[in-house]
């Protein structure tokens, strides 16, 4: 288990990362979730004792890093793939790596060949592509045979190949009853990956969740209406207790209310053009979640076109609980 509790980091005027508290359990992958410069790295390094925290502390299996006997393997990361000494052969560096960290030679061959690089073992790792380097650094992680294991952004400039294999090595890992921490900014990526998530912007904890519940409150359905008497429709969904929104020429209808409206219509004898069910994407929810936290934007400082709750026209959410719906950003909607 990794705790982290009111973890600080400050460089200068900087909040890296502001008072972060929760924790990270095994048997599931967690996704730590955040737009670029939310911090992420920097809460990792910290966990590895690579960083010394402003405030606050991280606790791995109860002990902070650098009281770990024989840290390789306790915990295994994945940081900076590109870390590695560019004139030795992948299997010289991980040999050097385990024989400094006492772990048993053969385990180098083992690891390898998870890793699928046991064909160009003896090559040197400056040659090695992204996506090999990336194998190479994950191979070091597993080296010591580790109970936690963290990979920061593992499939950046991966291919589809790539990923697929990195995401089912992360679920065969946490089926093996490892803790298995995951740092993305991509939130579909996390959606196919994550059981729990964690989001941070701007250093700090925005949600601390499982996927399926950030799904449930983030996902919101409703049905896309167009027709030539919008006036008649409206005023028939209102009495019928549905509620619709204008978005431009359309109506939203809340919910997954298709048949509901397509049958009051025929009994009104309401010509409709479209009637389409919808679903916002769960990318739209982390930016709804994060636009206000994001350092860099593009479009002259304004948020991605995605909803934000500044931008964002707040029409009534689905029936819950509101503070939590605050909390999750889950009260806008894109017009
Ligand atoms: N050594 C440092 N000195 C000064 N500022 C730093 C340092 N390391 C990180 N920062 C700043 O701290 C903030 C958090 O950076 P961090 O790399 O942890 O974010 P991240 O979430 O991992 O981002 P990304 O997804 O872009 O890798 C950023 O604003 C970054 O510029």
């Amino acid at each position: 288990m990794i705790e982290i509790e009111g973890l600080t980091k400050r460089y200068g005027e900087k909040m890296a990362v502001n008072n972060l508290t929760f924790t990270v359990r095994p048997g599931i992958i967690t996704g730590f979730l955040g737009p670029n410069g939310a911090g992420k790295s920097t809460t990792m390094r910290m966990v590895l004792g690579l960083d010394r925290p402003t405030a606050g502390d991280v606790r791995i299996d109860g002990r902070r890093y650098d009281q770990l006997k024989d840290p390789l393997t306790v915990v295994g990361a994945l940081l900076d793939a590109k870390a590695v000494h560019g004139g030795r052969s992948a299997y010289n560096h991980l040999l050097c790596l385990a024989q400094a960290n006492g772990i048993p030679s053969r385990r180098v061959g083992e690891v390898l060949d998870t890793v699928g690089l046991t064909p160009v073992a003896k090559k040197k790792a400056k040659g090695f592509s992204l996506g090999m380097g990336q194998r190479l650094g994950i191979a070091g992680a597993l080296l010591g045979d580790p109970r936690i294991l963290m990979f920061d952004e593992p499939v950046n400039g991966l291919d589809p190949e790539g990923i697929h294999w990195i995401r089912n090595l992360m679920k065969t890992l946490a089926g093996q009853g490892r803790t298995v921490f995951v740092s993305s900014h991509l939130m579909s990526e996390m959606a196919l990956t994550a059981d729990h998530l964690v989001v941070i912007g701007q250093g700090r904890l925005l949600a601390d969740t499982s996927m399926a519940d950030f799904i449930a409150r983030n996902s919101r359905s409703y049905v896309r209406v167009r027709t030539p008497e919008r006036e008649r429709l409206r005023d028939a969904l209102h009495e019928a207790g549905l509620t619709a929104v204008e978005a431009g020429e359309v109506l939203e209808v809340e919910g997954d209310a298709s048949e509901s409206v397509g049958e009051l219509a025929a009994r009104k004898g309401i010509v409709l053009h479209e009637l389409s069910p919808q679903r916002a994407s769960l990318e739209e929810a982390f930016m709804g979640l994060t636009a206000e936290s994001v350092e860099y934007h593009a479009h002259g400082g304004q948020p991605p076109a995605g909803p934000g709750p500044e931008q964002a026209a707040v029409i009534p959410g689905p029936p819950g609980d509101g503070a939590a719906q605050q909390q999750w950003g889950s009260e806008w909607r894109q017009r």
